[in-house]
């Protein structure tokens, strides 16, 4: 979790500079995906954003210590429209591959303001509301601008058509054998690493 939150704060970094995206709105979901997203919180915090924390289930209290505002657990959505006023970018830590549809309150209700809000949105493992394996059949998920796969790129994101990373330099060798994973190689220290787009070389 530590690793996939470090390369979720690392893609939004290399994609919405802080100078012109600072507040970046970090929308926690109920499951692990949602204790990612407050991870990420606390490295976008040392990495100079001003991340708040939308967190409808009570989760855990990681952000404390970086002092990050967390919007407390409601189902009343007032709170979620005031801090999209209020932000520059989204970081989509709602739901990841345990996700399964129909979105059911209060999130079907957040899903439609992030999306109304027209703010950039960087998506993690699969954007909120798609099927792990059928993508955006439903068609009540976000549409991202960016998507930070962990692990390996899930079946329903092939239809994903914004920029594209893989966070997993987590996974060993063991675990990459066992699940004949074809990983790429990672630049440098980095925790990601771009994919290139469906179609190009
Ligand atoms: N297991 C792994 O290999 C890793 C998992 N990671 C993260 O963990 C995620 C998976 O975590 P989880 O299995 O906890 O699941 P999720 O974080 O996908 O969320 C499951 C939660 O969402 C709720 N939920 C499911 N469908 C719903 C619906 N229709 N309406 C409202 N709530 C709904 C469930 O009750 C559950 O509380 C991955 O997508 C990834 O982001 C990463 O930390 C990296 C490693």
């Amino acid at each position: 979790m530590e690793l996939a939150g470090l390369a979720c704060a690392q893609t939004l970094a290399t994609v919405y500079k802080k100078d012109k995206f600072p507040r970046v709105l970090v929308c926690c979901g109920p499951g692990n995906q949602g204790g990612d997203g407050l991870v990420a919180a606390r490295h976008l915090g040392m990495f100079g954003y001003d991340p708040m924390v939308w967190m409808p289930k009570r989760l855990a209290t990681q952000c404390k210590n970086m002092e990050i505002p967390i919007i407390h657990p409601t189902n009343d959505m007032s709170p979620l429209r005031d801090a999209l006023a209020r932000s520059d970018v989204i970081l989509d830590a709602i739901f990841g591959f345990s996700f399964k549809p129909p979105v059911r309150e209060p999130f079907d209700k957040a899903l439609s303001l992030i999306t109304e809000s027209g703010l950039p949105i960087v998506s993690v493992d699969i954007p909120s509301g798609w099927d792990v394996e059928k993508g955006n059949a439903a068609g009540v998920g976000l549409n991202p601008d960016v998507l930070v796969s962990l692990t390996a790129p899930k079946e329903g994101a092939r239809e994903f058509k914004g920029r594209h990373f893989l966070g997993g330099r987590f996974v060993t060798k063991t675990m990459a054998e066992k699940f004949n994973l074809n990983l790429p190689d990672y630049p440098g220290f980095d925790q990601i690493v771009e994919l290139p787009f469906a179609g190009e070389d």
